[in-house]
């Protein structure tokens, strides 16, 4: 297994270019099984969840070629025929979102046997809200053994269906099954992320008729078949935020480019009140910040616009360092504090009860080993790592590798001392 090393105390100055968002893609991918022409998804990012995943689509029937052009990655999925309706546990486990390719296999073939998902271990995460809207949408379920076996024989039909609460995975997996439901559905109580607007657009450049999306009611009328098209991802928002942070903990001047200031605002004056600067540009933002230190700000997680629970962790480690006491709340997440203890070894002062942590900053943060236990929290421990005294060595990276695209080359060019310590080779899901 991989390990990061990073040698604190360079400030980082530099552009960094921001991917394709991996939570957009991985959606856009699964919406590709939808039809059987080719989708043609651009600005796509290279991660082990987009490589997951391909690995499942392919087993259902997928053909996918991955080109690297001029104007950046892309993807195309074309998928004529469903030749099989099982995703497998092994496909599933690694990450929630495979669980999204439920809807488009029971819309396009009427039936699925699809494992339960995994994901970041960051709470129960359960699927009934998923699993609700399918039935409204006219699926039979049942549970078997750890897999979901649904059929609806004679086709899906659209229905009003009130979220109970917000859920970002529920509100796309409806979308995913009712753009092919006979009539028209409504979804209330729906998630507003910009990840949901990007797959309501590519969705309609395939033929769906969908309005109201990144509003809490979105309407769908089914229509008979869908059709290929190209789509560019939208920009990796978390990528961005924690970038933004990185360099405010680190210190210097990065620019942030090919990504969108407005889509991580809550957290852009987060940075701001903490004393680093920030400058809204055309295409991204840049962050600066000099010696001074900074000040405690309290951060409570919440749904979009709201401050993304993605981005808690590495807000918890800029505030290791702060002067004053941080409360930081997750809302979203029931156990999305893992990173607490890790940060701890590096001398971060961080009490947590229940949803709450409290940070008290500390002068100066040690390098020490740590281990990361999920995607955002590893990058969390890498932050700290840049602004702690001597090397800080992370391992279990393949969590952050999940969903950062070339952390080390990225980092490294604005000056960071980060480096990759290659390891025994995890074995690829479904190699
Ligand atoms: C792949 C992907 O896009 N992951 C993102 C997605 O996760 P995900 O889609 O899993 O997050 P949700 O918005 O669904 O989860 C919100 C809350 O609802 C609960 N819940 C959800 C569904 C359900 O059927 N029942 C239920 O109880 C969850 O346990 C959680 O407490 O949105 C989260 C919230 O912005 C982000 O942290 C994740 O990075
Ligand atoms: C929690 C995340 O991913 P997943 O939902 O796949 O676990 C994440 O992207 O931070």
């Amino acid at each position: 297994m991989d390990r990061i090393a990073i040698v604190g105390g360079a400030r980082l100055n530099g552009s960094i270019p921001i991917s394709g968002a991996k939570n957009s893609a991985i959606k856009l991918m699964a919406a590709s099984l939808l039809t059987d022409e080719p989708l043609r998804l651009t600005n796509m990012p290279r991660l082990a969840d987009t490589r997951f995943l391909g690995h499942l689509l392919t087993r259902l029937g997928a053909i996918i070629e991955e080109r690297d052009t001029e104007t950046g990655p892309e993807t195309i999925l074309h998928t004529p025929e469903i030749v099989s309706s099982f995703a497998p546990y092994d496909l599933v486990r690694q990450m929630r979102a495979s669980f999204n390719v439920l809807g488009p296999l029971i819309a396009r073939t009427g039936h699925a046997k699809v494992s339960l998902p995994g994901g970041c271990t960051i709470g129960a995460r359960p699927v009934d809200l998923h699993l609700q809207a399918l039935e409204a949408l006219g699926a039979k379920i049942d549970l078997h053994e750890g897999y979901v076996y649904a059929t609806a024989p004679r086709g899906l039909r659209g229905a009003e269906i009130e979220f109970p609460f917000v859920s970002v995975g529920a509100t796309e997996h409806a979308m995913l099954a009712a753009v092919l439901a006979k009539g028209v559905t409504v979804l209330k109580n729906c998630a507003c992320e910009p990840e949901i607007v990007d797959l309501a657009e590519c969705l309609t450049k395939m033929g769906a008729q969908i309005e109201g999306e990144g509003t809490t009611t979105i309407t769908i009328t089914g229509v008979e078949r869908l059709h290929g098209a190209t789509h560019a991802v939208i920009t990796d928002r978390i990528e961005a935020g924690t970038y933004a942070v990185a360099a405010a903990m680190a210190g210097g001047e990065v620019r942030l480019t090919n990504t969108r200031a407005d889509l991580i605002e809550a957290l852009l004056v987060k940075i701001e009140e903490a004393g680093a600067e920030v400058e809204r540009t055309n295409d991204g933002v840049v962050i600066r910040r000099n010696g001074a230190r900074l000040k405690a700000v309290d951060v409570d997680t919440g749904v979009y616009p709201g401050f993304a629970t993605d981005l808690q962790a590495q807000f918890m480690a800029l505030m290791t360092l702060a002067d004053g006491e941080s409360v930081i709340r997750e809302h979203i997440f029931e156990n999305r504090f893992m990173h607490a203890p890790e940060l701890a070894r590096l001398g971060a002062d961080i009490a947590v009860s229940g949803g709450e942590a409290r940070v008290r900053g500390v002068e100066q943060l040690e390098g020490a080993p740590v281990m990361a236990t999920d995607l955002r929290a590893s990058v969390s421990l890498v932050i700290a790592g840049l602004a702690a005294r001597g090397e800080t060595i992370v391992s279990r990276v393949y969590h952050l590798d999940r969903g950062f695209e070339r952390l080390e080359e990225k980092l490294g060019a604005c000056g960071a001392n980060v480096r990759r310590i290659k390891g025994e080779a995890v074995p690829e899901i479904g190699e």
